[in-house]
């Protein structure tokens, strides 16, 4: 299985759980993923679009929590600029993907926004975790048991070797209902330090937060900017395989941390 490959001219989202999960169930080691993916980029000027993205490091951020905490929603807020009227749970994985510019560097930040829900996310767990640069935890202010379920999200990340340099934040979404807060700031404050991250608590929804919603990202992506020795682009394509991604909004912005 591969992530998305190739730059498109598309300011737009694809959604790829079901090529994943094709890929998963079709692979079995007989190359098909190969063609599947050239298949998904057939409108896609290849040679132009390859070479205007050699430089551009890629940022891999995998969201994980609960299902319906709002994962979908924050990472859409994030790449898309708006909260989805609709939402289903997501099936494996869903890519997105959004250029930025961090002091003069261009950056590709794609965000993995994983499913919360057992069933359809057991075949991908392995890939959501390899090579990660760095994970957001999602948990739900007015479900405390999405809280408390981030203890097991922690451990799933620590049991597959996630190296402890790698950052991770802690998001408490959906304040705009604050009538119905079951997590108080301070306990979620208390249980970010603890585990060394950041707390932001915001909501996708609300398009006063968004600000706050791209401050997750960029946060990482500042950070990670720092660490030199990510992989650039073109290391990344050694093995021959194209990947995809696309052209979206370019966000020039200074480290908002
Ligand atoms: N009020 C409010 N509702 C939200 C917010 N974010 C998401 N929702 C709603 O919560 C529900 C679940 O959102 P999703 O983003 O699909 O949840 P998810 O975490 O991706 O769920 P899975 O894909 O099953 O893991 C949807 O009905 C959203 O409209 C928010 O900030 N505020
Ligand atoms: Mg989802």
């Amino acid at each position: 299985f591969l992530p998305p490959s190739a730059r498109t001219v598309h300011n737009c989202v694809h959604h790829l759980s079901v090529m994943a999960n094709e890929s998963l169930e079709n692979d079995g080691g007989t190359g098909s993923r190969k063609s599947r993916n050239i298949h998904f980029t057939s409108s896609v000027d290849l040679s132009t679009s390859l070479e205007s993205s050699v430089q551009t490091r890629i940022f891999k951020i995998i969201v994980i929590g609960d299902s319906n905490v709002g994962k979908t929603c924050l990472t859409f807020r994030f790449t898309g600029g708006s909260f989805p009227e609709k939402t289903e749970a997501t099936i494996g994985v869903d890519f997105r993907e959004k250029a930025v510019e961090i002091e003069g560097e261009k950056i590709k930040v794609q965000v993995w926004d994983t499913a919360g829900q057992e069933r359809f996310r057991k075949s991908m767990v392995e890939h959501y975790y390899r090579n990660v640069h760095a994970v957001v935890f999602v948990y739900d202010v007015t479900k405390m048991n999405s809280f408390q379920n981030l203890k097991t999200w922690i451990q799933e990340c620590n049991g597959h070797r996630v190296s402890p340099t790698v950052p991770r934040v802690l998001v408490g979404n959906k304040c705009d209902l604050v009538s119905q807060i079951q997590v108080p700031s301070n306990t979620a404050l208390k249980f970010a330090d603890a585990h060394n991250m950041l707390l932001f608590e915001t909501s996708a929804k609300d398009p006063k937060e968004s600000q706050n919603v791209d401050s997750i990202f960029m946060c990482l992506a500042c950070r990670l900017k720092a660490q030199k020795s990510l992989l650039y682009r073109d290391v990344e394509r050694e093995d021959g395989r194209v990947r995809l991604s696309q052209e979206t909004n370019i966000n020039k912005s200074i480290c908002p941390c």
